[in-house]
């Protein structure tokens, strides 16, 4: 079985037939489905809640859905993603005033459990709670939007996140977000990344099985080192 997961973003997908493209999205492959939620107050864009998570597991999902949180403050609704069906969920540790009780809001309601690092957040926030991870989610552009170009200096921050998480001795998954495309996913995955999400890459094109099934022959092409 393949380490990596690919999880595209509904950010990018038609809301109007949002169950549809859902289901269109896994039969073409995706591992996760990535749901970003927008506040406009932690991030200028304002997206989707609770009511359509629940809606969608209503609907039927048969993979995870993977909550990314761009909300200020977070607490109540982790709780309310993880009562609406949400399977992983993660956040932003500048958007609470509590890390360490945020992830554990997270954790006792049985869903896994991420810190979302923005593209200048220092690595010290991982101090003292990355054994309660099971996985980071690294922001290669700046959050609020789909379509925005791919940040390099995210592939050497990628590498040090990697050993942290080597040295943690915790199976914690790295997730990448922003900018992932066919052409730049082998780089980031030999940098240490392991889980892809990709909204305009997959929902912009009119075939999401053909740009997938690019995505994993990129994958394989993985130089494990
Ligand atoms: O969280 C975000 C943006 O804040 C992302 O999930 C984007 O939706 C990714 O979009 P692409 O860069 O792949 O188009």
């Amino acid at each position: 079985m393949s380490p990596f997961l690919i999880a595209p973003s509904i950010l990018s997908a038609n809301f109007a037939c949002l169950g549809n493209e859902v289901d269109k999205v896994i039969a073409a492959g995706a591992d996760l489905v990535h749901f970003d939620v927008m506040d406009n107050h932690y991030v200028p864009n304002l997206t989707v809640g609770p009511l359509v998570c629940q809606s969608l597991v209503k609907h039927g999902v048969s993979k995870p859905i993977d909550v990314h949180l761009m909300v200020e403050p977070v607490d109540q609704m982790i709780e309310d993603f993880a009562a609406a069906g949400a399977n992983r969920i993660s956040f932003h540790p500048e958007a609470t005033r509590h890390l360490d009780r945020s992830l554990q809001l997270i954790i006792d309601s049985g869903c896994e459990a991420g810190v979302v690092l923005n593209p200048a957040t220092p690595l010290h926030c991982l101090d003292y709670i990355i054994n309660k991870l099971d996985f980071i989610l690294m922001m290669s552009v700046n959050p609020g939007f789909g379509g925005q170009q791919f940040i390099p200096q995210t592939l050497e921050k990628i590498r040090k996140v990697k050993q942290r998480v080597r040295d943690s001795g915790k199976p914690i998954r790295i997730q990448i977000d922003g900018g992932v495309k066919v052409d730049n996913i082998r780089s980031i995955a030999e940098a240490g990344a392991d889980t892809f999400v990709a909204g305009s890459a997959i929902f912009n094109q009119p075939d999401y099985k053909l740009v997938i099934d690019q995505m994993r022959a990129e994958l394989n092409k993985v130089n494990m080192a």
